[in-house]
């Protein structure tokens, strides 16, 4: 099955004008913006409602907590109505589908963002793995969340490129898998470890890319999204 892959670009900065301006500038490439951890903890969430206005939002605030604290966390979200909503499948089941009911509770129905579990970190490989205790490989470990995530009712998965093929084997095509770490051929990988192209990442099924550094430092930003979007279409 030849899936349409679209481009989420993370505008990863601390001040609104700046985010505002990389908005616009990916307007006519990205399918939805992110704004993160460091965007919310520096300008707080009026200034992410602000820049949000503009584009579909993916909120990636990476929830890990216990189930109670997680479903509070969505629920006090709500007001953003993000697309699409990040947290860590490692929090558990019993997270997760507090995280489902809080979502099918808080919004409208036809409002309800993608809950996105985030497998294991692009930034980790297996070595870092084993550092914490995970004696399984990335892959094995991105499969094993990944079954859980979907069984415990969320809509899609954060994994890297590299396992995409597995998680389709695994899974079918129902998950939405949102693959970072992705690189265009010659930019830096920086902390990124598990790595692809925009073009790769397509051709292994990833229905959406996400995509911050190489297209926020760039010289500029507006030709660095469309590029990626060409490479998609490719
Ligand atoms: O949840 C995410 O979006 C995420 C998960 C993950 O495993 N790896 C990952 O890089 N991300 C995010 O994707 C973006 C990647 O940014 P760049 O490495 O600059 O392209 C960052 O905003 C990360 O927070």
């Amino acid at each position: 099955m030849t899936r349409k892959t679209g481009l989420i670009a993370a505008l990863d900065t601390q001040d609104p004008a700046t985010a505002k301006a990389w908005a616009q500038a990916v307007a006519p490439s990205a399918g939805a913006i992110k704004l993160g951890l460091e965007f919310a903890y520096a300008a707080g969430f009026q200034a992410v409602a602000d820049v949000a206005g503009s584009a579909p939002l993916f909120l990636d605030l990476k929830l890990h907590d216990i189930p109670n604290t997680v479903g509070s966390a969505v629920r006090a979200l709500s007001h953003l109505r993000p697309k699409m909503l990040t947290l860590h499948a490692s929090g558990g089941r019993a997270m997760m589908e507090a995280a489902r009911q809080a979502c099918d509770d808080a919004f409208p129905a036809h409002e309800r963002p993608a809950l996105l579990a985030v497998t294991v970190l692009t930034s980790m490989d297996d070595h870092g793995l084993q550092e914490i205790g995970v004696a399984a490989t990335a892959r094995d470990q991105v499969v094993r969340l990944g079954k859980l995530a979907m069984a415990a009712g969320m809509d899609g998965l954060i994994c890297s490129a590299h396992e995409l093929a597995p998680l389709r084997d695994v899974l079918g095509d129902k998950p939405l898998l949102v693959t970072p770490g992705i690189r265009p051929a010659g930019s830096q990988a920086g902390d990124q470890k598990r790595i692809m192209t925009p073009a790769q990442a397509r051709a292994a099924g990833a229905d959406w890319i996400v995509v911050g550094r190489p297209i926020t430092q760039s010289d500029n930003p507006a030709a660095a999204a469309a590029a990626i979007v060409a490479e998609l279409a490719g």
